[in-house]
């Protein structure tokens, strides 16, 4: 990575602004995953090794520029002292007065957490006031928020232009597994896209194009390519008006030598439910009054075979509908096929991928889990993330 990193600078003593991704799921006001939340320990771990003052600040949901209780940062600030295993004072704002005299009485070593830093409008309208609000409480910028490096906001971004900027381990780490592995891959190399919707993975699956062996498609956004090789599709996930755009991609893979993988059979449901009705069909038969809820058997070993012979995989989105235990199989397979794969690497791209891979308990088996949803995305897609530009250049 061309951009300086927490390792490249002096630390001590130095009051730091640490951005970190601790957008954790919730119930309850209970963390139901603190993966993002031990992703970020080395970094918070080094630097209180160094001697900084270390001041932590996240988003936590969607509250839109108002105090919303449910969303405050408290619960992890709890967590965190458990697993560091020391006191970690939080602030009930994120700049001024009082966040000062909580930073004044800070010592080498001790970590703050500020409250959620989108509690304040001008957090994601990247407002220069709030960015300098943020900076006059510290010497030092980090950014460890791979998860939030998409967003051109006060704290990732605006904040970079005030103080010196580095990254952090998580950040380093993720751009460094994804670069490497669009810039440099072993190869044979695989993308397994899935998920949800076509209009979702356009770029992605535009850009992977370009750099695969081999680009296997599940999940809802599949039938769209089923549709446009001519078969009936019942009454599952369509955009008809990307249908053209999916047999283009099909296209542009033949043009480039990519093995263009998708779905030879599917369980089809007669409702959207795990207690539905359900059967395996090839691919020609999806019966018109059914839905068609997740990759087939024979699909499931064919994706695997495919699996099994690639040095490197990268995996966005589901085969089908996981969460319901009924349509979970393809999924299962996929992940179980590059868990048993030990010469293939295995890049998950957060998300709904990185769920289900924690669903099914083979986490600790996959190579690299990324930390990001949409930011690991929009890497996908070739995008620049504000984030990271804003940074100092090594
Ligand atoms: N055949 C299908 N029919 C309907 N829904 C499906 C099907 N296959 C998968 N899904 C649903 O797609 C959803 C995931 O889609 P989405 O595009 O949001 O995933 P994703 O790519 O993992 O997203 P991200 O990584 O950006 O969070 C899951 O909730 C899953 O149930
Ligand atoms: O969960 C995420 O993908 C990140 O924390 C970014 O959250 P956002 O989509 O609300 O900006």
């Amino acid at each position: 990575m061309n951009k300086k990193s927490v390792k490249d600078i002096d630390l001590k003593g130095k009051r730091v602004f640490c951005r970190v991704d601790f957008n954790v799921p919730m119930k309850d006001g209970q963390i139901t995953d603190e993966t993002r939340i031990r992703a970020a320990l080395p970094t918070i771990q080094y630097l209180t090794e160094q001697g900084a003052k270390v001041i932590l600040a996240s988003h936590l949901g969607r509250p839109k520029g108002a105090v919303v209780e449910e969303m405050r940062l408290t619960p992890v600030a709890g967590r965190l002292s458990e697993l560091l295993n020391k006191d970690v004072k939080k602030a009930d704002e994120a700049y001024g007065d009082s966040v000062k005299a909580l930073v004044s009485e800070m010592a080498e070593g001790d970590v703050l957490l500020l409250e959620n830093v989108r509690f304040y409008a001008g957090e994601e309208k990247n407002d220069p006031e709030l960015a300098k609000a943020f900076a006059e409480l510290a010497d030092v910028y980090v950014n460890d928020a791979f998860g939030a490096a998409h967003r051109a906001h006060a704290s990732t971004e605006g904040i970079a232009h005030h103080l010196p900027a580095v990254s952090g381990l998580l950040m380093e780490k993720e751009l460094d597994v994804l670069g490497k592995a669009l810039s440099n891959p072993e190869r044979p190399f695989t993308a397994i896209i899935g998920g949800a919707k076509v209009k979702d993975k356009i770029g992605v699956i535009d850009n992977l194009l370009d750099k695969v062996d081999n680009l296997i498609i599940g999940g809802g956004l599949a039938y769209t390519f089923v549709k446009s090789q001519g078969h009936e599709v019942g009454k599952s996930l369509l955009e008809a008006d990307k249908i053209d755009l999916a047999l283009s991609f099909i296209k542009k893979a033949e043009e480039k030598g990519v093995k263009f993988y998708m779905p030879v059979d599917v369980i089809v449901a007669d409702d959207f439910s795990d207690s539905a009705n359900k059967k395996a069909v090839a691919i020609n038969e999806i019966p018109a009054d059914w839905e068609a809820l997740d990759i087939g058997p024979k699909t499931a070993e064919l994706y695997s075979n495919v699996i099994k012979e690639s040095k490197l995989v990268i995996w966005n989105g589901p085969m089908g509908v996981f969460e319901l235990d009924s349509f979970a199989n393809g999924t299962k397979a996929v992940a179980e096929a590059l868990a048993a794969s030990e010469g293939t690497y295995s890049v998950i791209g957060g998300g709904d991928s990185a769920a289900a891979v924690e669903k099914f308990n083979l986490a600790d088996k996959m190579s690299h889990i990324s930390t990001g949803g949409g930011a690991s995305l929009e890497f996908m897609e070739g995008k620049v993330l504000p984030g990271v530009v804003a940074l100092n250049d090594k």
